[in-house]
């Protein structure tokens, strides 16, 4: 069986009175992060592994954020397309690990709801998909809640 690995990072501004969405979850928060499509960092994360993985280049080369098709976009449907090219190469994906650093707000709440959105946008089970996440600890502009990183790993499967 012929497999391989990914690797994602994405980090993006945050901004007061954004909305914040985070594996499809819309967080209630005081800020939120700002970009050209709807700024899931944690799906584009995911969505760089899974493309890195095959060999496919990376988001920003499939969905250039100076398209107006992409603007405001949610994210979950980007992963929806990563899927059918993944799918094009006969990729399926064996599992997901991800890692979101960010001061606040917690993570854990809603980690049920990201998996659960990712596992239907994917097309995978919910046991093959990991979200942690943690704090920077007050450094840096994590620390300074400026930006919210994402970083994923994933392996994929030749069919
Ligand atoms: N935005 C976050 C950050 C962290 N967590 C959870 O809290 C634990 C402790 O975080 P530290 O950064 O102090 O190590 C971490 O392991 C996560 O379980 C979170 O839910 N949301
Ligand atoms: C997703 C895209 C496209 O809307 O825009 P952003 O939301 O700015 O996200 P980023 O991770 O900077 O890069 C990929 C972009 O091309």
């Amino acid at each position: 069986m012929k497999i391989k690995v990914g690797f994602g990072f994405d980090v993006h501004q945050l901004r007061k009175g954004h909305p914040f969405v985070m594996g499809g979850v819309n967080l209630e928060h005081t800020s939120g992060a700002y970009g050209h499509s709807d700024a899931d960092v944690l799906l584009h994360a995911i969505c760089d592994a899974l493309l890195g993985a095959a060999n496919l280049r990376d988001i920003g080369f499939h969905f250039s954020n100076t398209d107006e098709r992409w603007r405001g976009i949610s994210s979950l449907i980007l992963l929806k397309e990563v899927m059918k090219l993944l799918a094009e190469k006969n990729w399926i994906i064996g599992n997901i690990d991800a890692m979101i650093c960010l001061e606040a707000p917690k993570i854990n709440p809603h980690i049920p709801a990201m998996k659960a959105h990712i596992a239907n946008a994917a097309g995978i089970s919910e046991e093959d998909i990991s979200i942690k996440a943690t704090t920077n600890e007050q450094m840096g502009f994590i620390g300074r809640e400026e930006g919210v990183v994402a970083y994923a790993v994933c392996l994929i499967e030749k069919i």
